[in-house]
């Protein structure tokens, strides 16, 4: 074997905990490399977060346009050119990468293209991307290697040769009929979209419901957002089997609550969960435990079975956003300094980027239940909320779980126009331990979204009294 170059520090996958700690590593004076094998960055900037909310965007410019008369503007028939779109998300990909590229010069952290796999602990073959082997060895090792679309095992759906988000981020045609598999976040997201843009849209959820992790009311209400657009939800539908090619014609047979239908279409796209990138790279090698789905074993500290190496975001099993993975980041690195930070003691908020948002942090009302908290809930419809009216963005509702036996806020969740930024402001609260009374009696801005705080926390119930035998 080729002898193996000393690091200090080596980072597999360069995903935002992953680059986050290669940059810190090599900027307090370690000796650091990264492997990438394609995305400089990782997904967030490529293929996942900040593309799919560039085409929302020009995805919402086509609905404004189609829709301006309502709001007094009279412009002529309206088409979208998905070339135009492409080129505009691929631009600011190409600054993104291009910012990446600076920040790994300016660290000092070596970026090596090109794939790893584990061939003794600690230490990584990569084939590099233009040839060529290096075998490198490192004191400690970050794993931050990812996740890859699920394409659910189906007769004639692999061999349909499904778009996943990867491929419909770089369409240069609106799909006349686009069947989505799977109703979470990717799939609804990407669904209103293309809806916007002219297609006819079908979204296939074999769960009960959109959204199964979000209360039934929040799911009936993205249900009936989406549904007002024109997009086909077919929910609790079991996909039996697929035929033709996506891109051309499809025809997928499915088992509904009302019987077995066929759909056709013309595309499909696959979102309906992830698989993580932990297959084949040599982690039994390196001493590094997998759990029953595949991710790698980890445990508060994210430090995984083999000393001195770590796992941060998707593949380390932490919840799939991108802002958890820097949190990853943050608490290795804490750690690392004499801290005793876990992923246990977080909030974990999240934004679906529909139009409206959803968002949420903290427990939900089913959470609070299953999870036997005694809590008191209030709910707001966005309709008396001023600014929503002022704007006519009257659609969703403010939701907030506070607990019984003290006032502190528990769980806080938005459907509703600037729903992310609403949130914000509760996580706040929550991070400073604020009792509930003190929004229902704060004077926030009129007439801004945030402003509904005040009346949803005013409606909180008062605490009830647990029963006595
Ligand atoms: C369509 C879509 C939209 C999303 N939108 C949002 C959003 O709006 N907000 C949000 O917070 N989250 C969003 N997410 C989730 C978010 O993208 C991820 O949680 C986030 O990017 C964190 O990923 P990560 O750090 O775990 O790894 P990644 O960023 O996926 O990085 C892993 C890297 O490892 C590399 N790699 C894998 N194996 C190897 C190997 N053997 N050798 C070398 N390199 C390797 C991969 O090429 C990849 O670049 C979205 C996801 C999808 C799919
Ligand atoms: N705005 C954001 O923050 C954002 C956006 C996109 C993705 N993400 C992250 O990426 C993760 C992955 O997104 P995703 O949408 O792929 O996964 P998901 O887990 O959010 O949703 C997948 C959906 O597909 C359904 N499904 C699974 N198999 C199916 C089948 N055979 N037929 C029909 N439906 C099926 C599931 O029941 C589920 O509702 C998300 O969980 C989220 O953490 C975040």
């Amino acid at each position: 074997m080729i002898q193996a170059e000393q690091f200090e520090v080596l980072v597999l996958g360069s995903g935002a905990g992953g680059k986050l700690i290669a940059w810190h590593m090599a900027q307090s004076g370690r000796r650091t490399a990264v492997v990438e094998r394609r995305w400089i960055g990782g997904s967030c900037p490529n293929i996942a977060c900040m593309p799919t909310k560039n085409q929302i965007s020009s995805a919402s410019t086509a609905h404004v346009a189609r829709h301006g008369a309502r709001h007094g503007t009279i412009s002529g028939a309206v088409a979208v050119d998905m070339a135009l779109v492409r080129r505009r998300k691929r631009e600011m990909v190409e600054r993104q990468v291009a910012k990446h590229l600076r920040i790994y010069q300016e660290s000092g952290a070596e970026l090596i293209m090109g794939s790893g796999r584990f061939v003794a602990p600690k230490t990584l073959e990569v084939k590099l991307n233009d040839g060529g082997t290096r075998v490198l060895a490192a004191d400690k090792i970050f794993l931050n290697v990812g996740t890859h679309a699920a394409v659910p095992n189906v007769p004639g759906l692999e061999a349909a040769r499904p778009l996943t988000h990867i491929e419909a981020l770089e369409l240069d045609y609106v799909p006349k009929h686009l069947i989505v598999i799977g109703g979470g976040y990717s799939g609804l997201e990407l669904a209103q979209a293309f809806r916007r843009f002219g297609s006819a849209v079908t979204v296939v959820e074999s769960g009960p419901r959109l959204m199964t992790r979000e209360d039934v009311d929040v799911s009936d209400e993205i249900r009936r957002v989406l549904g007002d657009e024109g997009i086909q939800i077919l929910a609790g539908a079991q996909l039996l089997q697929v035929g033709g090619r996506s891109g051309d014609t499809v025809t997928l047979s499915l088992r509904t609550p009302s019987g077995e239908q066929q759909i056709d279409g013309s595309d499909i796209l696959v979102a309906a969960g992830r698989i993580p990138n932990t297959a084949g790279i040599g982690l039994k090698e390196a001493g590094v435990e997998l759990d029953g789905r595949g991710y790698v074993s980890v445990n508060g500290r994210l430090e995984t079975s083999a000393p001195d190496v770590w796992a941060v975001g998707e593949c380390a099993g932490s919840p799939q956003f991108t802002h958890i993975s820097e949190d990853d980041f943050r608490i290795i690195r804490d750690n690392l300094a004499g801290g005793h930070r876990s992923t246990g003691d977080r909030l974990v908020p999240y934004c679906m980027f529909t139009d409206p948002p959803l968002a949420r942090v903290g427990l939900s009302e089913g959470e609070a239940k299953r999870q036997g908290v005694l809590a008191r809930v209030a709910t707001l419809p966005m309709d008396s909320v001023l600014g929503a009216q002022a704007t006519d963005q009257r659609q969703g509702f403010m939701k907030v779980v506070v607990g019984n036996n003290d006032d502190r806020i528990l769980g806080f969740t938005m459907i509703g126009a600037s729903a992310g930024e609403v949130m914000a402001a509760v996580q706040t609260a929550m991070l400073a331990g604020l009792a509930y009374s003190s929004l229902a009696d704060a004077d926030f801005a009129h007439p801004t979204m945030a402003e509904g705080l005040s009346s949803l926390f005013s409606s909180v119930p008062p605490r009830s009294v647990p029963e006595t035998k």
